[in-house]
């Protein structure tokens, strides 16, 4: 049940969870499974099971929730010089469900080999199979219905979807007639499609993917509403909402291996400060921004940055908050004739959207149904169509790399991401996805229909770090996510960039292109296509890897039972464990984490 903050003060925990997101309210709800053993959940943001807002898919009209303090902690990056010197801003949701709660809602896994080299840099247990199993674990897939049903359209393969589970899946109840041109010319460019996406194949194909949509409501299903809610009545699993944890407490002396204890957490509530008690473990679940912020505000981190801004240093740690990754991605804005209806119907105020609205509330159709509709990966080689410039690019990268001095464990990684650029690389470095509607708010012009087709580089080589800024746990953490660090990093966004232009003048999508709306056509050098990425990328919103999995001494902050080096009790359950990128959206391996960890904190104990 939610309860209060007093109330969870004078509570003895085995396990306090410190965050409800995606992952945390999962894991927390697994372990409560075990009816002896008294589980706490701490979510900054408050319990909302019936907001519209969170549960009507409708499009990627997500104005409701992104940009609203309600919703989301409103993150940006500190300006970045290769960016034009533009703050990027970093959406993060805050409420119990955390970013599922309001993301776009594709639900899938990346290509098996990614998963298996997680363990080939020294996480036993951690690969394609066991992700698989969890992904699985975690979901209940159900089938569209058959008018949705055309080609390749809305289809999937039962064998790589769970049946089960707590998140229902699905697909879209509502295509554009602008999709269905957009992917046979991608079909006509070279892509396969695929009954399923999510088969572990990596690179080539294009597909509808499934969203995180129950079929029989046409509502979003969340990490709150489907891990918590469900589960509310159990008397060992407490609730507190509206609430920031600010500090783990350690013990002052380490135990016999030499590793400090976590015996509560501190959390903040109406202004009000309190410590909960713990007896077997803390697990952060903040997310890759706050999970490390958590971190270092108890005095683990590097000693270092923790003293410049005042705080006693306990675990000299300095891998935490490094190793920040996340995708960059470029929106490109076509019109087409307005006789198609897109999502913009939804941004019409007055009729339009009052009738797409009324078709939602009365029949659970129409566009309010309706996400991401067309997903594809390509290598680099198809994106580029220029194998020498690939070899050029892989030889400056190469000379950029050696410079900075790499340590061994940097190494590692650098060498699995490097060979998926080769000419001869079948694994994906660019995924494309497209979606019916603006772009640019900016630029949008009422009554008009549009369409977006974005690129994202995959697998990004710049590394950039998230660190405390003040003593102040109430404070933002200073995020530099170092953009195109490595030039590689820029020309592969340039290529793909330039590569959509490419789909959009394509048959059979051409004839409906109207215009290029942003870039307009005088967009065409290589210098230009520079400037605009520049100017125009944002962030997909998949920040990671910042409480890297690894061995101590290749840059882990974690090991592979996810317990933070130092420490005896305190484990990281969140994407903040990846090591590297994935060249995927990360929900459904951020659910696959909690439900392995969660197995994995069951054996830990005996309880399996
Ligand atoms: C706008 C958006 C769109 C996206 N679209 C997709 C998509 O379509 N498909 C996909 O696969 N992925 C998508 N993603 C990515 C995916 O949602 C995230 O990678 C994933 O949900 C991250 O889960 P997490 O558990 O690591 O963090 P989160 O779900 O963000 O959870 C962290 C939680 O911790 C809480 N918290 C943090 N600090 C504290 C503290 N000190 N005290 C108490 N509570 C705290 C936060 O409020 C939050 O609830 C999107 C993300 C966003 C933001």
């Amino acid at each position: 049940a939610i309860v209060e903050p007093a109330t969870f003060a004078s509570t003895s925990f085995d396990f306090i969870v410190a965050g409800g997101g995606t992952a945390g309210t999962a894991v927390a709800a697994r372990l409560s499974e075990i009816g002896n053993w008294t589980v706490g959940l701490i979510e900054a943001g408050e319990y909302r099971p019936d907001d519209e807002n969170i549960l009507v898919p409708q499009g990627w009209n997500t104005a409701p929730t992104w940009g609203n303090p309600t919703y989301d902690w409103g993150f940006n990056t500190v300006p970045q010089p290769n960016l034009a010197d533009r703050s990027i801003n970093i959406v993060r949701g805050r409420v119990l469900g955390g970013s599922s709660a309001l993301n776009l809602m594709g639900i899938f896994l990346a290509g098996a080999t990614e998963y298996d080299q997680l363990e080939q840099l020294g996480n036993e247990g951690w690969n394609y199979n066991n992700t698989l199993k969890y992904f699985k674990k975690a979901t209940n897939m159900s089938v569209a219905p058959e008018y949705l049903q055309i080609g390749e359209h809305a289809t999937f393969n039962p064998q790589y979807h769970g049946n089960s589970g707590p998140i229902h899946a699905s697909f879209s109840s509502w295509f554009s007639e602008a999709m269905p041109p957009l992917y046979n010319a991608m079909v006509n460019l070279g892509f396969t499609p695929v009954q399923d996406g999510g088969d572990g194949q990596d690179a080539g194909d294009v597909w509808s993917p499934p969203l995180s949509i129950n079929q029989d409501t046409k509502t979003r299903s969340y990490s709150a509403i489907e891990y918590y809610g469900r589960n509310a009545d159990r008397p060992n699993f407490h609730v507190l909402t509206g609430a920031q944890v600010t500090k783990i407490e350690l013990s002052s002396t380490p135990d016999n291996n030499g590793n400090l204890r976590a015996t509560g957490v501190t959390y903040v509530s109406g202004g009000q400060t309190y410590t909960a008690s713990v007896s077997k473990d803390v697990v952060v679940s903040g997310g890759s921004i706050q999970s490390p912020h958590m971190l270092e505000l108890s005095g683990i981190g590097n000693k270092t940055i923790l003293e410049s801004v005042g705080i006693e240093s306990k675990i000299d740690l300095p891998a935490v908050g490094e190793n920040y990754q996340d995708h960059l991605v470029n929106y490109e804005q076509f019109i087409v004739p307005h006789s198609i209806e897109t999502w913009d119907v939804m941004f019409n105020p007055g009729v339009q959207n009052d009738t797409v609205w009324q078709e939602y509330l009365v029949n659970k159709t129409g566009p309010y149904t309706s996400s991401v509709n067309v997903i594809s990966y390509q290598t680099a080689s198809h994106v580029t169509q220029n194998d020498s410039l690939l070899l050029d690019w892989l030889a400056e990268l190469d000379a950029q790399f050696n410079a900075s001095n790499p340590s061994p464990g940097r190494r590692a990684m650098y060498n699995i991401e490097r060979q998926r650029l080769l000419p001869s690389s079948q694994q994906a470095s660019v995924e494309v996805y497209a979606a019916p509607f603006h772009a640019y708010a900016n630029d949008f012009e009422l009554n008009t229909s549009y369409i977006q087709i974005s690129s994202v580089p995959s697998h990004p080589f710049s590394r950039g770090s998230i660190h405390v800024n003040s003593s102040d746990p109430l404070n933002y953490p200073r995020i530099d996510l170092n953009a195109w660090a490595f030039d590689i990093d820029r020309h592969m966004m340039t290529a793909s960039a330039k590569y959509c232009r490419v789909i959009a003048d394509t048959d059979p999508l051409k004839p409906i292109i109207q215009e290029y709306s942003f870039p307009g056509p005088n967009v065409t050098t290589d210098t230009e296509w520079e400037q605009f990425v520049a100017e125009n990328v944002m962030t997909p919103f998949h920040p990671c890897c910042t409480n890297a999995m690894l061995p101590k001494d290749a840059g882990g902050v974690v090991d592979s039972h996810l317990t933070v080096y130092g420490t005896a009790n305190v484990r990281v359950v969140d994407v903040s464990i990846l090591p590297l990128q994935l060249g995927t959206h990360l929900m459904g391996t951020t659910y696959a984490i909690a439900e392995q960890a969660a197995d994995i904190i069951k054996a830990d104990y005996g309880a399996a």
